[in-house]
């Protein structure tokens, strides 16, 4: 039996979308994209590999998975046992300190901690980035979620080149406020949304367009430091990702009155001075980019109207973490 490993892996919020693949089995997408790590959500996950199981097992915050759960880790598990020569099944406990698939990107962080605690426990140990490549096939967000801050999924045109790179560790003032105004399971799942969305859409090849320039914008905003050109491209960039959802055939949408709301919330904290700017991504919940030393204000204003317990203060991730010996002291 195998030595368990336990990885914590923060969940991540696209400021520049990833939204539609080219290859739906390698996970390639049809662009690159860039997102913002953040701290308060985030997933812990153990892997063993251990020869006296029949089968991987999978316990998701002490519930034990059904099949279709588990042959979703199975394929990441696969690609580890692989490259290892290992045989084994593995035996995996996850918990996710984030309301699970409630469009707060739960899969991403959820698909990196588990690559991260499989690559450990296979005693493979591959480095961030080519780690990065396996987490892409178990869920493309997961890709950016192996490390911290700024981070860039590079879309590539192959297996081994599409992968996250850290851009900037977003360690100046940078926050995130999360208004979930759902967090019960969405209806169109991101991986339906999309697919659906490049088949059908008429604003997709513009969207494509767009977002490449987006990319290379935000990223010199990033550099000079400047928030305001950073926001005003994030949500920019996220309107018209779901505008591409708008125009799909059936049109649908991942919005509920409360995510507007928010928008408008949003604008009017604006209008007051605070810097502010909302995304949202294939579920209603409205993501709030803003100065981290501003948050409280724009919590506080945000629950005249949510509950507290609904708006959610994040400042940036850090990189996936080897947290097996919990409690031991590490210098
Ligand atoms: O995160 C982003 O860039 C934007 C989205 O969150 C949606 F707005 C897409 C996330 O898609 P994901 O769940 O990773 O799909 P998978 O590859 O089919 O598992």
């Amino acid at each position: 039996m195998g030595k368990e490993r336990k990885v914590r892996a923060y969940t991540n919020i696209a400021l520049i979308k990833y939204w539609g693949k080219k290859d739906e089995t390698l996970f390639l997408p049809m662009n690159s994209s860039l997102s913002l790590t953040l701290d308060s959500f985030y997933t812990e996950t153990a892997v063993r590999f251990d020869g006296s199981l029949e089968r991987d097992e999978f316990w998701l915050n002490d519930v034990q998975q059904e099949e279709k759960a588990v042959q979703k880790i199975s394929r990441v598990l696969d690609l580890f046992r692989e490259t290892a020569g290992i045989t084994e099944p593995a035996y995996v406990t996850s918990t996710n300190f984030v309301p699970t698939a409630a469009g707060l990107a739960s899969s991403a962080s959820g698909l990196a901690a588990l690559a991260g605690a499989a690559n450990l426990a296979s005693g493979l140990h591959l480095d961030k980035r080519t780690l990065s490549t396996y987490a892409r096939r178990g869920s493309g967000s997961a890709t950016r979620s192996i490390y911290g801050g700024f981070v860039e999924w590079q879309m590539g045109t192959n297996n081994d080149d599409s992968y996250a790179v850290k851009i900037d560790d977003a360690d100046w003032d940078i926050g995130m406020v999360t208004v979930i105004v759902n967090s019960k399971e969405k209806a169109v799942s991101s991986r339906a949304g999309m697919k659906n969305t490049v088949l059908t859409s008429p604003f997709y090849p513009s969207w494509l367009e767009s977002t490449a320039k987006d990319l290379t914008e935000i990223k010199s905003a990033i550099r000079e430091q400047d928030f305001q050109k950073l926001g005003e491209i994030t949500e920019s960039n996220g309107m018209k990702m779901h505008a591409t959802v708008l125009g799909a055939t059936p049109p649908f949408s991942y919005w509920e009155p409360d995510s507007i709301v928010a928008m408008h919330m949003v604008r009017e904290l604006r209008q007051q001075g605070i810097p502010c700017y909302f995304t949202m991504d294939a579920g209603p919940n409205v993501k709030v980019l803003c100065r981290l030393s501003d948050s409280q204000k724009i919590q506080s204003y945000l629950t005249t109207y949510f509950s507290p317990e609904k708006v959610i203060i994040s400042g940036p991730g850090k990189d996936i973490e080897d947290i097996t010996n919990e409690g031991v002291y590490h210098d």
